[in-house]
């Protein structure tokens, strides 16, 4: 089977991080949002977590007014429908919300879906999402045997939790990890569900995991990607910090 390219979808959670450190308002969510579809992104992704501790409410809706002017690109929210989501996927309706069982406060999601128990109170809210016109993906633990389970509820997507691949990327377990998602990507698509994948993904784990991994529609990248960007950055916004120092001295 032939499959499209992976779309790739920012995660500017960490944007937010640095901007709520001061009351300045940079940098700025938007910015970096307009930046990244810019320079080649096929969405931009927010997961607001109710302490607010990175995106803000009002960065949902700044987003989502934003990118109004991309046509074509997509708005992924990630949350706890059980919490906070819901709100937002009501008052946005973002192409995709993507459900993730995360506890208040939690310092990062690590775990997907458990089914059959979480079936009977997502069912509802998978349906909610579809009638708002929303695409739903359930985060899930790359297990093969959970993938029919997720389709019955609903879910257009998986989002496989790639944080064990990453642990393991480098070391004798990488194969074994590997062989693991792909297995669970090919149940999720015999299932009739799309794949999207996500967490701790970065520039040296993400090509072999595409090539071994079947059918990714799409990624989700935010940690490394905002740490690269600003390493990749520090050079050219170096010399144009001298070039302020250069004007004062008429050079
Ligand atoms: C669902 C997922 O894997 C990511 O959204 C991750 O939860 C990022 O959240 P933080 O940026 O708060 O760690
Ligand atoms: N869904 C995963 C995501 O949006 C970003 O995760 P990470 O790259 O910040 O680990």
């Amino acid at each position: 089977m032939v499959h499209n390219r992976t779309a790739l979808s920012v995660n500017l959670n960490k944007v937010a991080l640095v901007r709520n450190t001061r009351h300045l308002g940079i940098p700025s969510v938007v910015r970096a949002a307009e930046l990244c579809l810019r320079a080649g992104a096929a969405g931009i992704t927010v997961h607001p977590r109710p302490d607010e501790r990175h995106i803000r409410a009002h960065d949902v809706h700044e987003l989502a007014a934003a990118l109004k002017a991309w046509p074509g690109r997509e708005y992924n929210i990630e949350g706890n429908p059980f919490h906070n989501l819901m709100d937002f996927v009501r008052a946005v309706r973002p192409h995709q919300a993507t459900f993730v069982p995360d506890a208040e406060g939690q310092f990062t999601s690590d775990h997907g879906w458990r089914f059959p128990g979480d079936a009977e109170r997502l069912r509802p809210l998978i349906a909610e999402c579809h009638a708002l016109g929303v695409r739903v993906s359930l985060f899930m633990d790359a297990e093969a045997d959970q993938m029919a389970a997720a389709r019955a509820v609903g879910a257009d997507r998986v989002e496989l939790y790639t944080e064990p691949y990453a642990a393991a990327f480098g070391t004798p377990a990488q194969d074994e990890q590997l062989h693991r998602f792909a297995r669970a990507a090919r149940a999720a698509l015999d299932a009739g569900l799309a794949v999207n994948a996500g967490h701790d993904l970065n520039r040296d784990n993400l090509t072999p995991f595409l090539r071994q991994v079947p059918g990714v529609s799409e990624v989700s990248i935010g940690h490394a990607l905002i740490a690269d960007a600003l390493e990749l950055g520090y050079g050219a916004t170096v010399q144009a910090y001298n070039r302020c120092i250069d004007g004062a001295f008429g050079a």
